[in-house]
């Protein structure tokens, strides 16, 4: 039988806090699209219920891990991912694990909005259907409401929700596909450079979101804004060549970074 000693126990117990607070955990992540290694052995966790920016030089894999966390990769045919990746403890690339389910609980807001061309209502109300979350529509119409609610846009859209999502502005757009995702309940939402296609005013009101959604999701986002991972992340992630240069808490990384290559694209030296 296999005896622990109590200082293995503690360690033990110990090891389930660290794995309690971490929501997703990359080991030895590699990527490759045909021939070409985009990814080198990343190791990085991403903490619950905190935002983790992912940052660095345009074509360093930012996107590529990014896309690793739901398996969105899995849809370029010669892309190959290899390592480790988590969600709770669970293995998600488990030839058992239902994909579809897997980006309900890990969703997805890109560069560019996307809604769907429909209205504005079904655009929110379409994942929870589809998912069968509600059992009748008063149950539908609430999702619809609490999700815009979040995403801060119920004001802005409560009295044309039949109008098609396509003739907001950006900014209200994307908005809109952050309410999409969040209608279907995920515990961690992937934002891909969420404001690059948005006005000053736009970005501010995005990220005054994101810090309010931090409260009950888990969010990693990519970013080129420097000002940007700074206002809205706790940890921040510095990749270079496809490698993890280092992470941190987002602080620490901006005032006194380990790594130079850190320090130097922080101060615009490079990229
Ligand atoms: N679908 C693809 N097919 C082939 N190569 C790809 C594909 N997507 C990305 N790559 C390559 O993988 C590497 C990493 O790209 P990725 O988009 O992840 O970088 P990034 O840091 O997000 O860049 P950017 O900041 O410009 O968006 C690059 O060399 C890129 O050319």
């Amino acid at each position: 039988m296999n005896m622990l000693t109590e200082a293995g126990v503690e360690q033990q117990i110990a090891d389930q806090a660290d794995i309690a607070a971490i929501k997703m955990r990359g080991k030895g992540v590699t990527v490759h699209y045909g021939d070409k290694q985009a990814l080198f052995g990343v190791d990085l966790d991403v903490p619950e219920k905190q935002v983790t920016a992912l940052i660095g030089p345009s074509g360093c894999g930012k996107s590529t891990f990014l896309r690793c966390l739901n398996r969105m990769n899995d849809t370029i045919a010669i892309c190959r991912v290899g390592g480790d990746i988590t969600l709770d403890g669970e293995d998600i690339y488990d030839p058992r694990i239902d994909v579809v389910e897997l980006r309900a609980r890990v969703g997805m807001v890109f560069q560019k909005p996307n809604p769907f061309p429909k209205s504005i209502y079904e655009n929110v109300a379409y994942g929870p259907r589809i998912h069968g979350l509600t059992r009748n529509k008063a149950e539908l119409d609430q999702v619809v409401e609490s999700s815009l609610r979040k995403a801060a846009l119920w004001d802005e859209v409560k009295d044309r929700l039949q109008e098609p999502g396509t003739g907001l502005s950006g900014g209200q757009q994307q908005r809109l596909c952050i309410a999409r995702a969040i209608a279907v309940s995920p515990e961690v939402i992937l934002m891909d450079e969420p404001c690059s296609a948005l006005d000053p005013i736009a970005t501010a009101k995005v990220e005054e979101l994101i810090d309010e959604l931090r409260q009950n999701y888990t969010i990693v986002i990519v970013t080129h804004s420097m000002q940007q991972a700074a206002r809205v992340s706790q940890r921040t992630a510095m990749f270079h060549l496809g490698y993890l240069v280092e992470e941190g808490a987002t602080d620490k990384m901006f005032t006194n970074p380990d790594d130079k290559r850190t320090q130097d694209y922080i101060t615009g030296r490079f990229g």
